[in-house]
């Protein structure tokens, strides 16, 4: 029997919208990249941060680096991706905006163009496979590797927005918080966004950004990601926050990921509270499912035991995502539609 809980939480519809594609590698997806590649004595506990185990921000960038040496073909890629989408169409997720950092391989020949390719074929063939789940893509920028290579993304985010039927929406800026700074990133970012590519940015996800993230929120960003040294409680200000509410950008939040990753202390004092009691739209999200050992109906169960939220309460958070999403008003539309429909069956 299962528990009710359970059931309940995998079969809300839900929205996923920041997913790092090579953070969301599951574990029996890992264990066919190991068997392919024996000889880099790579094991499944490197690539994962397990229950009850915490690791800092930087040795999450470590973990990420041994995922990176088992995909790097674009066979990898495919397998990646199409798994990853599976996954989450398992998880009940309706919507997923996957985010990815294109990387050239020169061993294998892979090239930034090729990687973006892979990751739309799998898109397309999960849609072909007639999967029940709306997929975008959003071309990652890795703050680490500066003004040069952020303007080479963002030139081949905007070709494949032309040429991929709307699945490449938009562009994200992620990477080690404690390398590089805003200010390198910020022509790269305002082209993408005169263009007409969605900015979903990591902001304040380490403490003392304030003057990175205030440049930033000038663009404006259309959502934000993590936002955890925002608010004044924790050395934000308040001023940062009035900006963010001014503007209505939506943050995406990560329980277990800033829990794990050591810049949260606990569940309890996470700033999903501050920002859900003021009534700002916030969007549960996974990061990196398979590094941080989760799935977003765990997130949203957390969430709500943590903070006491009813089902209904549950409900109206998922179905608020919807309003956050970079893919255009008809599929909105869609997505409310299906919400309605199945409501019944949730609360049977
Ligand atoms: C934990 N908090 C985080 N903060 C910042 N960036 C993160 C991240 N988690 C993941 N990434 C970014 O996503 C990449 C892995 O996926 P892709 O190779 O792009 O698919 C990491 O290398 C990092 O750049
Ligand atoms: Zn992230």
């Amino acid at each position: 029997v299962m528990d009710s809980d359970v059931v309940f939480y995998r079969e809300l519809p839900k929205v996923e919208l920041h997913a790092h594609l090579n953070g969301s590698v599951s574990a029996q997806t890992i264990e066919k990249l190991i068997s392919r590649k024996p000889q880099l004595n790579i094991e499944r506990s490197m690539t994962a941060i397990g229950k009850g185990q915490r690791r800092t921000l930087d040795e999450c960038f470590e973990v990420f680096k041994v995922i990176h040496k088992l995909v790097d073909t674009e066979e990898d890629i495919l397998m990646v991706a199409t798994d990853v989408i599976r996954e989450f169409a398992a998880d009940g997720v309706k919507y997923l905006e996957l985010r990815s950092t294109p990387r050239e391989e020169k061993d294998t020949g892979l090239t930034k163009k090729s990687y973006i390719e892979t990751v739309i074929k799998a898109i397309q063939q999960c849609k072909d496979e007639g999967v029940d789940i709306d997929v975008r893509f959003l071309v990652a920028i890795d703050r680490r590797n500066g003004t040069e290579v952020a303007l080479e993304t963002v030139n081949l985010a905007e070709e494949f927005m032309l040429s991929s039927d709307g699945l490449v929406v938009g562009v994200d800026l992620s990477g080690d918080p404690t390398v590089g700074h805003g200010r390198y990133l910020l022509p790269a970012l305002q082209k993408a966004k005169n263009s007409g590519l969605k900015l979903s940015l990591h902001l304040s996800e380490i403490p003392s950004q304030l003057d990175e993230t205030d440049l930033l929120l000038s663009l404006p960003p259309d959502r934000i990601g993590h936002g955890t040294f925002l608010h004044p409680d924790v050395g934000g200000s308040q001023s940062l926050v009035d900006k963010v509410v001014q503007k209505n950008i939506p943050i995406e939040l990560c329980l277990t990921s800033n829990v794990k990753g050591k810049t949260v202390p606990c569940y309890s004092k996470h700033h999903f509270k501050y920002w859900y009691e003021l009534g700002h739209p916030t969007v549960l999200c996974t990061d990196d499912k398979g590094v941080f050992c989760t799935d977003l109906s765990q997130e949203y169960q957390l969430a709500a035991s943590t903070f006491g939220l009813s089902r209904e309460a549950v409900w109206k958070l998922s179905q608020q995502a919807i309003d956050c999403i970079f893919g255009p008003e008809s599929v909105k539309q869609q997505l409310r539609q299906k919400w309605n429909d199945l409501h019944p069956q949730v609360f049977k």
